[in-house]
């Protein structure tokens, strides 16, 4: 009997597997760190293929682990950091160069170009995406720019593209299928989200030759089987494919238009339904699809946060101010405030709805009584303080007040952190029993395809709520709170130059 379903959730900074059964229930987890290579301030990569090898390997992993067979896995379901750029030579099956990561800077300049030509606006209404770094158009660009022969070879069609979904895909095939889904093609810039086509215009700007792209597929379909090498034999259908944070809205069952979710993995990623209809933001967040299903193509509103976790693990690796990132809820809740010291976690610059390629981290409001305990509370306040800027812009966009924010990833487990959003939001935050909901979503996605699952209304009726957090900060104090971050922010912003 097909009893499960294998979901990869491949992350910023690891691999995991999850087997989930037919109640949506985990059976086994198997999880991987990999390397993060920094090879000059503000830039990040990846190694394409210990991806590949940390995100296989933890697949047979859980597997073996489970007692689960590969016969018995109805369906797989891929999930992915988005916007991380790989480009490979189709021969060989080698990365020409480590994949560009999300949150990589080096092609600020590029995008500065593309500012300066006045094309910002015809992107953003194509694409439903700001002019940044943060997406994979520009590096592509680079690695076309930079890399000996790529161009000669992209031009020859001998380079293929792809975020990690596609290269995860084309591996777990074999170089059979090269393909991507509606929600990750959505992020490279060079989508037209409207028309549903890769846009000729963008691509000849940035000099992208099309043989590179993937097919763009829905999130639920068969896109091909594993090779039989790959799992003893077995030839699985792999049929489910949406970007990470697209995944966790559907495994969060948001379904309808104004149901909204906030991820808080490395980075923090809010993402609200608005249905059928793309809605252009005017207050700095993203338009993007949400999933495509059958022949229906979904939308959502997106304010991406680009450091939250992570400065977590900024306190635990470079400041070692605590032992592991659990540990920052215990000091958080050994002092009753900040003492007036703001973090600003812009490492990588400034998302929504700031959008500050040149943002920098400062620590504001330091007296000769702040210490550690100020610091750590002040680190996770402002995760909550980056989801209200981008909370209040989604409201003010989609004219919706929300009901209630759904929460999950792995800084959602952080009780300290999860008060103070409510507190600071004055919005019901609701934890759902699994918080694993990207790798949840990606497992409903493929269960669908294959009639594991019947239709979304059997998988809305499997979430349940573990913990809600109603309490609401005096409005006063939260607003004193609150504009103290809007005056941290703005010393942040504007800082590093380009020499
Ligand atoms: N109890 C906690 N308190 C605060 N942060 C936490 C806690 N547990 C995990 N984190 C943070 O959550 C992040 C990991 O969450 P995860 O959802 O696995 O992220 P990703 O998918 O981006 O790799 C890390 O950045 C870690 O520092
Ligand atoms: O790896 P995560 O969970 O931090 O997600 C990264 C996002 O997909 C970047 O857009």
């Amino acid at each position: 009997m097909k009893n499960y379903i294998l979901a990869f959730d491949q992350g910023t900074t690891s691999s995991r597997a999850i087997v989930f059964d037919k109640d949506g229930m985990i059976v086994g987890t198997s999880q991987k760190e990999f390397t993060q290579i920094y090879p000059k301030a503000g830039w990040v990569e990846h190694d394409a293929m210990e991806i590949w090898g940390t995100q296989s390997g933890v697949a047979r992993e859980v597997l073996e682990k489970t007692g689960v067979r590969p016969e018995e896995v109805a369906a797989i379901g891929i999930t992915n950091q988005r916007e991380t750029t790989v480009v490979w030579d189709k021969n060989t099956g080698k990365p020409i160069y480590n994949a560009i990561v999300w949150q990589c800077r080096r092609t600020a300049a590029i995008c500065d170009e593309l500012k300066a030509k006045g094309l910002e606006a015809s992107i953003k209404e194509k694409t439903g995406l700001v002019v940044d770094a943060y997406f994979s158009g520009t590096k592509v660009k680079w690695i076309l720019d930079n890399v000996e022969g790529a161009r000669e070879k992209a031009e020859n069609a001998e380079l293929l593209f792809g975020n990690i979904d596609t290269w995860l895909i084309w591996n777990l095939t074999r170089g059979k299928v090269h393909v991507t889904d509606y929600s990750n093609a959505s992020r490279t810039l060079l989508y037209n989200i409207k028309d549903l086509k890769w846009d000729d215009e963008i691509l000849s700007e940035l000099g992208i030759p099309k043989s590179m792209l993937p097919e763009v597929k829905p999130s639920s379909c068969v896109y091909g089987h594993t090779d039989p090498q790959t799992f003893g034999g077995a030839e699985i259908p792999i049929a489910g494919d949406a970007g990470d944070q697209q995944a966790a809205l559907f495994g969060q069952a948001c379904f309808e238009p104004g149901m909204a979710k906030n991820t808080y993995g490395t980075g923090c990623f809010m993402l609200m339904n608005t249905g059928e209809k793309p809605i252009e933001s005017k207050n700095g967040l993203l338009t993007t699809i949400a999933w495509g299903i059958g022949d229906k193509v979904e939308y959502a509103l997106e304010g991406s946060i680009f450091i939250a976790g992570a400065s977590i693990q900024w306190l635990r690796d470079e400041l070692k101010l605590v032992y592991d990132s659990a540990q920052s809820e215990y000091y958080a809740n050994l002092v009753e405030d900040t003492n007036g010291v703001y973090v600003v976690p812009a490492f990588t610059g400034l998302g929504a709805p700031y959008w500050d390629m040149y943002a920098r981290g400062a620590i504001l409001g330091l007296t000769r009584g702040s210490k550690r305990e100020h610091l750590v509370r002040a680190t996770l306040e402002s995760i909550a303080y980056q989801t209200k800027d981008v909370l209040e812009a989604m409201q003010e966009d989609s004219g919706i007040t929300l009901k209630d924010l759904k929460v999950d990833g792995g800084a959602a487990a952080n009780n300290f952190l999860m008060k103070f959003q409510a507190d600071i939001l004055c919005v019901p935050v609701k934890r759902p029993k699994v918080l694993e909901t990207t790798a949840l979503g990606a497992a409903y996605l493929a269960g669908l395809a294959v009639g594991f699952w019947n239709d979304q209304n059997e998988i809305k009726a499997k979430w349940a709520v573990d913990e809600e957090f109603t309490n609401c900060m005096p409005e006063a104090l939260r607003t004193k709170k609150y504009n103290g971050w809007k005056k941290a922010v703005k010393r942040a912003m504007d800082w590093e130059t380009e020499e």
